[in-house]
């Protein structure tokens, strides 16, 4: 483990139940600052760890580190308190019937009144979309304008590590754009080590730092992402053949 490692799983088997093992045997880690990509096909496991390291699954064996502390045991709740750990799903990410406003406070709870004034003002100057709509619901924002509203609802708190579950979901190749520029923002303005799911291999890799193909509960290939775009065999499996 390195110094600047926030988020670390070593050797990690979890499960729904306990005769499946869906995690078997899984290592990876991300770093301050750093963009991780997590690759690989339907149903091997990749939001299954991201529900580990949040604490929705217990590991079996193994261990989750945040910042060098041993999380593994830590539930849910405990963890998005105590640590700095954000997470957004991938579905039903924001509350639609809530204004912009009433969203990023719900993100901002804990904190105290100014606080939350100060935040999402920072927020809506990052991120324009959240103030020209900031009285209206939700429900008026389209996809991606919605993906960057969960996002700054999880920044809130000022998270060190965000986990995003498949961010670019259902979104035209405009939106991707517009939420993957968002996720780079995080990384360079506050120094967020974020791990997150995708599909969109291509466009994911072209904004990480790092990957990690997983197969079946294992990692079966890891690298830095500009190295991956140019590996023959994810260009051939995730890549649809494109070279980068
Ligand atoms: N709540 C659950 N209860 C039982 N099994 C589950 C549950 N969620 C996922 N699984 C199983 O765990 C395995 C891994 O699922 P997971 O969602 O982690 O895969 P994934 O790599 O994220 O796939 P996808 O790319 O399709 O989202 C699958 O076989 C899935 O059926």
């Amino acid at each position: 483990m390195s110094a600047r490692d926030m988020i670390v799983v070593e050797d990690a088997i979890a499960g729904y139940t306990p005769e499946v093992d869906i995690l078997r045997g899984m290592s990876v880690r991300a770093g301050h600052a750093e963009i991780v990509t997590l690759l690989g096909p339907n149903g091997c496991g990749k939001s299954t760890l991201l529900k580990t390291i949040a604490g929705f699954l217990t590991p079996r064996s193994g261990r989750v580190l945040l910042e060098g502390q041993d999380v593994s045991v830590m539930p849910v709740h405990r963890k998005i308190q105590r640590t700095g750990l954000g997470f957004v799903p991938q579905t039903e990410n924001v509350f639609t019937s809530l204004t912009i406003r009433e969203n990023l406070q719900v993100g901002g709870h804990h904190l105290a009144d100014r606080q939350v004034r100060e935040r999402m003002d920072e927020l809506c100057a990052h991120y324009p979309v959240l103030k020209r709509k900031f009285n209206d619901p939700a429900a008026s924002m389209s996809g991606g304008e919605r993906q960057i509203l969960a996002l700054a609802r999880a920044l809130m708190p000022r998270p060190r590590m965000l986990l995003l579950d498949e961010p670019s979901a259902g979104l035209s190749p405009k939106m991707l754009g517009e939420v993957f520029e968002a996720i780079v923002k995080i990384r360079d303005k506050e120094g967020v080590c974020i791990l997150m799911v995708e599909q969109n291999a291509m466009e994911a890799l072209r904004i990480s730092d790092r990957a990690y193909v997983l197969s079946m509960g294992r990692v079966a290939l890891t690298g830095a992402a500009a190295d991956l775009m140019d590996d023959p065999q994810v260009r051939e499996l995730y890549l649809g053949g494109r070279a980068a």
